[in-house]
């Protein structure tokens, strides 16, 4: 039987998320519905993607008994109000990355998921691409010896969107792209908590920040840093290095398709898309979609490939970088 979505929000990545889901099995996935703030956008949204049942708010779509698994696809700062509403309905759910505006919004979505015992994921897509579970095949395998550090970094100018620039909206370079470095580097190290954490950061007028720097080190010697920026372009891509050789994921590192280890490249194809795409290698988001399903057959409640513990663990490194930077969103004092 097919695994049903409901969509709450009707914008950029749900597009992308519902044309990356028409690269699967319709006997495997359905998006039977979708839902936002208004009924027309949501009806003009169903009609381009082919979606049966539309609604004008995410309270009716989160009571659709049709409805096994709710993608979560609004603002970041909707996260937490929105989320609790699907979870509290007893609704499986995929949200959106970043999980949640910080720690106490993040540890609320994982009791209300424990309370309803319904599955639960942060959408960190990188790592259920195959390029990525590679990786990890790689360091289970010691394959480049002992790893002593790791680097990434993601740049991307977005200061021409008012989501990326507002505070009100959540941004920052931190929370929207950041996120993608600092859980590669949890992911190197197993979900290890780092020993000290310092950031750097430049920040814009409506206090959020444009660029930062996070040096990071990990139990037995090991080094991390990630450097991030809304403000410019980087390699957006990440080294993993050991003591007998070196893993590179080459740029978009966070929606890969093109793996090097010791100097030999390995190729990842993504399909194409039926449509045009908002962001880069949306199609790649079918894998984040086949894992929840996979772990909804197997009765899982969390994904092993991005536990709970490790999306705790992730939102409290980047409370303590806001917190170095000096970035404080609304939502730090509720
Ligand atoms: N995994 C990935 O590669 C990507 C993930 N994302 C994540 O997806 C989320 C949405 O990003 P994106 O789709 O680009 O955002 P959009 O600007 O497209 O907004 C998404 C939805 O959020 C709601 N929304 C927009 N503005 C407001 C507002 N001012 N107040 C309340 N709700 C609002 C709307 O929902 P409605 O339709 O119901 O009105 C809108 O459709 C973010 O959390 C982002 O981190 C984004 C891009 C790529
Ligand atoms: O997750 C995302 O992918 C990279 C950028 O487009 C960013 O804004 C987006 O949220």
């Amino acid at each position: 039987m097919a695994t049903r979505w409901g969509l709450c929000g009707a914008g950029k990545i749900s597009h992308d998320f519902s044309v990356a889901m028409k690269t699967l099995p319709p006997g495997d996935h359905q998006i039977v519905a979708v839902a936002a703030r208004s009924l027309e956008r949501a009806q003009e949204f169903a009609k381009k993607h082919s979606i049966p049942k539309a609604y004008g708010s995410y309270e009716e779509l989160t009571s659709d008994p049709e409805i096994d698994m709710v993608y979560l696809g609004v603002l970041h700062t909707e996260h937490w109000r929105v989320g609790l509403l699907v979870l509290q309905a007893g609704k499986n759910m995929l949200c959106e990355k970043p999980f949640a505006m910080n720690s106490r919004e993040v540890g609320d979505l994982i009791a209300a998921s424990k309370k309803s015992n319904v599955f639960l994921m942060e959408a960190i897509w990188s790592r259920c691409f195959p390029l990525h579970r590679e990786v990890r095949r790689l360091l289970a395998e010691d394959a480049i010896g002992d790893v002593k550090l790791v680097k990434a970094s993601f740049g991307s100018p977005q200061l021409h969107i008012l989501r990326s620039v507002e505070k009100e909206l959540g941004g920052g370079a931190l929370l929207d792209i950041g996120v993608y470095t600092l859980q590669f580097v949890l992911m190197v190290f197993n979900g290890e908590r780092p020993e000290s954490i310092h950031a750097t950061g430049v920040l814009l007028n409506s206090g959020v920040d444009e660029s930062m720097v996070v040096v990071m080190k990990f139990p037995r010697n090991r080094l991390a840093i990630c450097f991030f920026s809304i403000a410019v372009s980087l390699p957006n891509d990440a080294t993993i290095s050991g003591t007998k050789g070196t893993i590179r994921v080459l740029g978009p590192m966070h929606c890969p398709t093109t793996l090097e280890v010791n100097g030999k490249m390995t190729q990842y194809p993504l399909p194409e898309p039926s449509l045009p795409l908002n962001f880069t290698n949306s199609t790649g988001l079918r894998y984040e979609a086949e894992e929840v399903r996979q772990c909804l057959l197997k009765g899982l409640k969390e994904s092993p490939k991005m536990p709970l513990s490790e999306s705790a663990l992730l939102t409290e490194v980047m409370d303590e970088c806001r917190k170095q930077v000096g970035v404080v969103f609304n939502q730090d004092s509720q």
